[in-house]
């Protein structure tokens, strides 16, 4: 609930009339995962075949967990409510994005399942399609990848509440995709993530726009 009294919701056009320009419905894809588990990789792939693979550029935004927390989630750092609040923030900016048109891919570690269940929520009250995808591999994997050396750190007892160490990663059950990233190629994840686009049906049906067939000049003799 706001804490705010006596505020009042105003209407824009119509979301239907916002789409038109895109050419397809907005969407937002959170992608969880462990540190290291593949999301900020699979999502810039992502990015990129939907904005350079196709015929015509989707109109796509990433909202990377580590990016956001040098300037909206400044604030916020790794306790449980903070996780929480960084979640909540997140999916409401998601689901603006999604509103304008976008096709929002959210790469966030969010390891409890009661966050991303509100940020499902936040889009399906909305009425916006949204999707939970999941990138898992194991600690061992992890540790051997350790592309920012954290796990390295976090086993040496220099990071306190690294999600998997010390603290939880609540694994998702249902998530619309699973990729596992140890034996899925990174190309793979990305056509398994369009192919579930291809089945929630975010592109717009398009027809042509007939020509006049007033005689050239008519608006003139009137
Ligand atoms: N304690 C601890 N636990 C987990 N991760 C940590 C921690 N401290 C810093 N980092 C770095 O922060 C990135 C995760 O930020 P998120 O905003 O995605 O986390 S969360 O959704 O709020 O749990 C995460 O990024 P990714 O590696 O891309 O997942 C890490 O780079
Ligand atoms: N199949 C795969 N999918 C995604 N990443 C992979 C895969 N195989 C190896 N990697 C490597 O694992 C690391 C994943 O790091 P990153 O994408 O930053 O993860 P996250 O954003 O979840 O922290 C990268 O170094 C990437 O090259």
């Amino acid at each position: 609930q706001p804490k705010s009294t006596n505020i009042k919701y105003h209407e824009g056009i119509s979301r239907e009339d916002k789409w038109k320009h895109t050419g397809h419905k907005g969407i937002t894809l959170w992608m969880t995962g462990m540190s290291g588990s593949g999301k900020s990789t699979i999502s810039v792939a992502l990015e990129n075949a939907l904005v350079s693979n196709q015929p015509k550029s989707y109109f796509v935004y990433r909202l990377d967990g580590d990016n956001l927390r040098f300037g909206l989630n400044r604030d916020l750092g790794f306790a449980p409510a903070d996780r929480k609040e960084n979640v909540r923030r997140v999916a409401e900016v998601a689901k603006l994005f999604a509103e304008a048109g976008a096709i929002v891919i959210c790469g966030l570690i969010s390891p409890y399942k009661a966050d991303r269940e509100f940020a499902r929520e936040v889009h399906v009250n909305a009425s916006l399609p949204f999707m939970e995808v999941y990138a898992e591999a194991s600690i061992e994997a992890l540790t051997k990848r350790d592309p920012k050396g954290l796990w390295k750190k976090a086993l040496a007892g220099e990071i306190k509440g690294f999600t998997g160490l010390d603290a939880p990663y609540e694994a998702p059950e249902n998530a619309e995709v699973h990729v596992k990233t140890e034996t899925t190629p990174v190309p793979e994840a990305v056509n398994m993530i369009l192919a579930k686009l291809d089945e929630v049906g975010i592109n717009l049906p398009r027809t042509f726009r007939p020509v006049s067939t007033e005689p050239e000049g008519s608006c003139e003799s009137k």
